[in-house]
């Protein structure tokens, strides 16, 4: 039986309406209550995650900001990495690529940030990926936002440096994701399960594929792997 659960958020305990799946939280619940350490790990902003884990009953072990923020503990160092600037630059070049087409950008908690910017999947994320080509910036699309992020930060290689301060190694964790984002978290991971609503990467990089999709999918994992 794994040491420990990390999971992704969105599309993974939630639905595509981001509506939470109570099912999801009575196994991690379950999990917290058996000392079984759970970390929320998400592309989202690190207030949006605290106040997740604590109506979940987490013990704020987060990743944030697909990987840019991770900290130990609601009172552990909060870790922000990468040049934010840098996609900020990277940000407005898109800016003054889309606008003059009319086509507008909407930021997402940039004030909540520390490392990278997300912004609403109003355009076309091939495209902007073409037009950062040669910029030491990520693109990434969650299938719930668009993220500018500097290079070399993922969830996985946060995972590696937070589960050190967790006294624990990646492949201690089981590891729940639907997206591109969770691939290097997912293959990191001792055992890595994903809900039938998975993308294709992440279906690629799990051990098990869930029959239920969304949060319903991720219960069943626990269930399954932590019985
Ligand atoms: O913030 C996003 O873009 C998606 O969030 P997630 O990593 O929890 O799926
Ligand atoms: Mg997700």
């Amino acid at each position: 039986m794994p040491k420990a659960f990390v999971t992704d958020i969105d599309g993974t305990l939630t639905d595509d309406r981001r509506r939470l799946s109570m099912h999801a939280v009575e196994e991690i619940r379950r999990l917290v209550d058996t000392d079984i350490p759970v970390v929320l790990a998400s592309g989202n902003t690190v207030c949006f995650i605290d106040a997740l884990s604590k109506m979940i009953g987490t013990d704020g072990d987060i990743i944030a900001e697909n990987g840019g923020v991770y900290r130990h503990g609601y009172t552990g160092t909060r870790h922000a990495e990468g040049d934010r600037e840098l996609c900020l630059v990277a940000y407005q070049k898109i800016i003054d690529h889309f606008q003059p087409k009319g086509e507008e950008l909407r930021l997402y908690s940039s004030e909540y940030r520390y490392s990278d910017v997300a912004f609403a999947r109003d355009v076309d994320a091939g495209e902007v990926s073409r037009l950062l080509a040669g910029m030491p910036v990520q693109v990434v699309d969650t299938g719930f936002a668009i993220h500018l992020q500097p290079p070399g930060l993922s969830k996985g290689a946060a995972l590696a440096k937070l589960a050190k301060l967790m006294g624990l190694t990646p492949a201690d964790f089981l590891a729940a994701g639907d997206s591109v984002n969770d691939v290097s978290m997912l293959k990191s991971a001792g055992i890595a399960v994903v809900p039938a609503n998975a993308s294709p990467e992440a279906r690629a990089a799990a051990d098990d594929i869930m029959d239920k999709p969304f949060g319903e999918g991720t219960a069943e994992a626990l269930a399954r792997y932590f019985p």
